[in-house]
C-alpha cells in the first residue's frame, strides 16, 4: 500500500547521559529518537502464540514472511481508501466495512456499500458480535476479509472505541469485551518495523525491550506520533522527548540536530534545545557536566561555560535624560551585586569627585560675588533712606554696622587670588586639565578657604544658589578631606559621585541578581531558581545620537529600563533660541520616540520614577501644583503602547539601595515572565501565567 500519510516519528531521548546527573542523568548512553511509521510494507502480523501486554508480539515472524495475505491486503487497501473519503461517516475506523455497516445499517446504505466495493466478502458477524481469528481469538470489530489483517494505521487512534450503533445494539459488557480484545489482540498491535528510534526500525526484541523498560514510552501510538519529526517544544523550538528508560539498545547513533537546537552544546551528538541548556544551567551543571558528553561533545570547558552563561545573561539597558539619575542606579547596583569597581574607575570617580568639589567651590565663590553686590546695593539703599532721614547718629551707627557686613566676604589677598584663579578657570571650562595635579597643589589652599568666616559665611547662604546640586552639600561638608591627596572615596562617596565616568555616556556591567526574601510571587514558585545573570547597561541619551539612530545597537536588549527623575516635573529646560521647555515633556517626547523606534516592536519596557524621595518637597515647593496631575497624565498617555505591549512602571530612588534593588527585582520578574511567555514545556495559557504588573513591585 502506498503510505497514506506522512512518516511520523516522536522524539525521545532514549538514553543519553550524563555523568554529573541533574536533569539528564537517567538517559542512556546511546541516544535516539524513537518515532512511529507508517510504512508501505503490507505484511501482517498472524496471530501470536503468546502475547501478553498491549504492545508485546511474540511470535516474532518476520515481515517479509507476513506476505502470504497480500492480495487480501490489496483490497483491504482499497477498501480503506475508500473508507479513508468517507472518514468522516465513520465513528469506529478499525475495520471499515463494518462500521459503514453500523453507520449505515439501512440496506440502502448496504447497496451504497456494495456499489463502493462490490467484490467485498461477506461479514462473518454483525455488529452484535466480533471477528474472530484463526485461532479464535478475537481481534474486535472486523469484517471476514480483514480477520488476520492489520488494521488501517491512520485510524488507530479509534482502536477500542466503540461506536454509537454498537452501545445501542449489544450490552455495556459485550461491548466491553469487544474493545478490550480489539485493542489488545496482536494482531492489531503497532508493528514494531513502523516504530523509528533514531532512524531505525525496531526489530521485534527492541520493541519489547522498550516496552519493558523501567520507563517506557508512554505510546507508540501512530495516530498520536504526529506529523513532526519530534515533539513540537512550541515557539518553533522542538526538543525530544524526554520520558524515556537509559540504556536501550535501540536505533542508530543520535542525529545532531534532532531537536532543532541551536545552541552549539551536544550531548551525546545531539544539540540540545535552549531550554535544556536553561535546564542543565539550572541544575548547577556547568562545564563539567558538559565535559561528560559524546564523542562529538564540546570539550572546551572554559568556553562552555561561557557560552552558556552569555546565552543565559540577560541584557538591561538604562536609559535616561540628563540627571535622570541612571549613573546613580548603575553605580548603587554595582555596589548591591558586589561588582567591585576596577582601580580604572576608582581612580576616575575620586578624580571627578575632586574636580567637583572644585567646581562646587567655585559655586559658592560666584555666589559670593552675589552676596557682595547685594550688599552694595542694600547699603545705597540704606544711605539713601538715611539721607532723606538726615538722623547722623543712625548713619554712623549703620556706617560701622556696614563695614561689618562688608566684610563678611571678604578674603585675604592669599584667598582671593585662589578664588579669582578658580573662577576662571572654571568660566575656561578647564577644571578637568588641571586634575589631578591640582589636588596636590591647591589642597592646603582649600584648607585655608575652608577655615576662613567669610567662606563659612558663603557656605551658609549655599541653598540660595540654584547651580549648586543638591548632592554638592555631601561633599562639601568633608571638603578638607576629600581635597586630600589621600583621598580615598567610599562607597557613599561613589554613589553620590556626579557621573559613572568622565566623559563617554556608556558604561556596562554584568552581575547576577541573588534571591531575596523580598521577592515576590515568581521566587515561591519555584525556590531552586538559580540567580539571574544580567548585564546591565547605562546609555546617556545623548550618546543614542538624532533620532536615536544608534538605538540599534541595543536591539538585543531584553528589557529597556527608561529612567525620569520625577523632579523634572518643575524643571525647565531652555535652548539656544531662549525657548524654555518643561523637562518632563522633553523627557516625555524621547520616551515615545524610543518606545516607537521599529527595532524595538516587541520590546519589554519598565519605566522608572526616580528621585521619588523629593517629590513631596517639589510638589511643596513648586507654586503650580495643578500642573502635576498633568503631566502625570501625560506619562500615563506615553505609556499607552498602540500594540498592547504593557508597560511597566515602578517609583525608585536612586541613592537608596533597597530601591533600587526593588526596581532591578521588579525588572527580573518582567524578564521572567516574558521567558515563559516564550517557554513551551511549560502552561501556555497566558492567562495562567503571572503577570508582573500585579505584583507587590508596583504597589
Ligand atoms: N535625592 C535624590 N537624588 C538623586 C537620586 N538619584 C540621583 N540623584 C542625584 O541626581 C543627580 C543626577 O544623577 P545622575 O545619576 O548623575 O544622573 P544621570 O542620569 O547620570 O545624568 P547625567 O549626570 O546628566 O548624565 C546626582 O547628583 C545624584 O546624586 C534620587 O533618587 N534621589
Ligand atoms: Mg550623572
Amino acid at each position: 500500500m502506498s503510505a497514506a500519510f506522512p512518516r511520523p516519528r516522536i522524539g525521545s531521548r532514549v538514553g543519553e547521559s550524563v555523568k554529573d546527573g541533574g536533569v539528564y542523568s537517567s538517559f542512556s548512553e546511546k541516544g535516539g529518537v524513537l518515532e512511529g511509521r507508517s510504512g508501505d510494507a503490507h505484511n501482517v502480523f498472524g496471530e501470536s502464540s503468546s502475547s501478553s501486554g498491549t504492545m508485546v508480539f511474540s511470535d516474532g515472524r518476520d515481515d517479509s514472511n507476513q506476505l502470504s495475505g497480500s492480495s487480501d491486503c490489496e483490497e483491504m487497501e482499497e477498501e480503506n481508501k475508500a473508507n479513508v473519503l468517507n472518514d468522516d461517516l465513520s465513528e469506529t475506523t478499525t475495520c471499515n466495512s463494518i462500521e459503514e455497516l453500523e453507520e449505515e445499517s439501512s440496506e440502502e446504505s448496504d447497496q451504497d456499500e456494495a456499489a463502493m466495493s462490490p467484490e467485498r466478502p461477506p461479514l462473518v458477524e454483525d455488529v452484535r458480535g466480533c471477528a474472530t481469528g484463526a485461532a479464535g481469538k478475537s481481534e474486535g470489530r472486523k469484517c471476514t476479509s480483514c480477520i488476520g489483517h492489520r488494521i488501517h494505521e491512520p485510524k488507530r487512534g479509534s482502536l477500542g472505541k466503540s461506536s454509537r450503533m454498537m452501545k445501542k445494539m449489544l450490552t455495556h459488557d459485550a461491548v466491553k469485551q469487544i474493545m478490550s480484545a480489539e485493542l489488545s489482540c496482536p494482531v492489531n498491535q503497532l508493528p514494531p518495523h513502523l516504530i523509528y528510534v533514531n532512524d531505525k526500525p525496531l526489530s521485534m526484541e527492541e520493541l519489547v525491550t522498550l516496552q519493558s523498560c523501567s520507563n517506557p514510552p508512554r505510546s507508540l501510538d501512530l495516530g498520536d506520533i504526529g506529523t513532526t519529526r519530534c515533539l513540537d517544544f512550541g515557539k518553533g523550538r522542538r526538543a525530544a522527548m524526554p520520558d524515556i528508560s537509559p540504556l536501550l539498545q535501540t536505533g542508530y547513533q543520535i542525529r545532531r540536530d534532532v531537536s532543532n537546537g541551536a545552541t552549539n552544546v551536544l550531548i551525546n551528538g545531539r544539540e540540545i534545545t535552549n531550554r535544556e541548556l536553561w535546564l542543565l544551567w539550572a541544575a548547577g551543571i556547568r562545564s563539567e557536566g558538559l565535559i561528560l558528553l559524546g564523542e562529538d561533545s564540546i570539550r572546551d570547558s572554559e568556553n562552555v561555560a561561557k557560552r552558556i552563561e552569555r546565552s543565559m545573561m540577560y541584557k538591561l539597558l538604562l536609559v535616561g535624560c540628563d540627571q535622570s539619575g541612571t549613573s546613580t542606579i548603575f553605580k548603587q547596583a554595582k555596589i548591591l551585586y558586589n561588582v567591585p569597581f576596577s582601580e580604572d574607575e576608582k581612580q576616575n570617580i575620586k578624580d571627578m569627585i575632586q574636580r567637583n568639589l572644585y567646581r562646587y567651590i567655585s559655586i559658592l565663590l560666584e555666589g559670593r560675588e552675589h552676596f557682595r553686590e547685594e550688599d552694595a546695593m542694600d547699603l545705597r539703599r540704606r544711605r539713601a533712606d538715611k539721607l532723606v532721614l538726615q538722623v547722623y547718629i543712625y548713619v554712623v551707627r549703620e556706617e560701622s554696622d556696614h563695614v561689618d557686613e562688608k566684610n563678611a566676604y571678604s578674603f585675604s589677598r592669599n584667598l582671593e587670588n585662589f578664588s579669582s584663579w578658580l573662577q576662571q578657570i572654571t568660566m575656561t571650562g578647564n577644571l578637568e586639565v588641571i586634575f589631578p595635579a591640582a589636588t596636590r597643589e591647591y589642597s592646603p589652599l582649600v584648607e585655608e578657604l575652608w577655615k576662613d568666616k567669610a567662606f563659612q559665611a558663603i557656605f551658609k547662604r549655599r541653598n540660595e544658589l540654584p547651580m549648586l546640586p543638591r548632592v554638592a552639600n555631601y561633599f562639601l561638608d568633608r571638603a578638607v578631606e576629600i581635597s586630600r591627596m589621600d583621598y580615598e572615596p567610599s562607597e557613599l562617596d561613589i554613589l553620590y559621585a556626579d557621573g559613572v565616568t568622565s566623559s563617554n555616556g556608556v558604561a556596562s556591567m554584568e552581575f547576577s541578581l541573588p534571591k531575596s526574601s523580598q521577592d515576590g510571587y515568581m521566587e515561591s514558585l519555584d525556590h531552586n531558581e538559580p540567580p539571574l545573570s544580567c548585564e546591565l547597561i547605562r546609555v546617556h541619551a545623548n550618546s543614542l545620537g538624532e533620532n536615536c539612530k544608534w538605538l540599534e545597537m541595543f536591539e538585543d536588549s531584553d528589557l529597556f529600563l527608561f529612567c525620569i527623575s520625577l523632579t523634572e516635573y518643575a524643571e525647565y529646560h531652555e535652548d539656544i533660541n531662549g525657548t524654555r521647555s518643561n523637562k518632563l515633556l522633553e523627557t516625555k517626547r524621547l520616551f515615545e520616540r524610543i518606545i516607537t523606534h521599529p527595532t524595538l516592536a516587541d520590546k519589554q519596557f519598565l519605566l522608572i520614577l526616580n528621585k521619588f524621595d523629593l517629590l513631596d518637597e517639589i510638589i511643596y515647593e513648586t507654586p503650580c501644583r495643578a500642573r502635576l496631575p498633568l503631566c502625570w497624565c501625560e506619562v500615563q498617555e506615553a505609556v499607552l503602547f498602540p500594540d498592547g505591549r504593557k508597560l511597566f512602571v515602578v517609583q525608585a530612588t536612586g541613592l537608596e539601595a533597597d530601591s533600587v534593588d526593588k526596581a532591578l527585582r521588579y525588572g527580573k520578574e518582567i524578564l521572567k515572565w516574558e521567558d515563559e511567555r516564550h517557554t513551551v514545556s511549560m502552561n501556555q495559557d497566558s492567562s495562567e501565567s503571572f503577570d508582573p504588573s500585579s505584583s507587590a513591585y508596583t504597589s
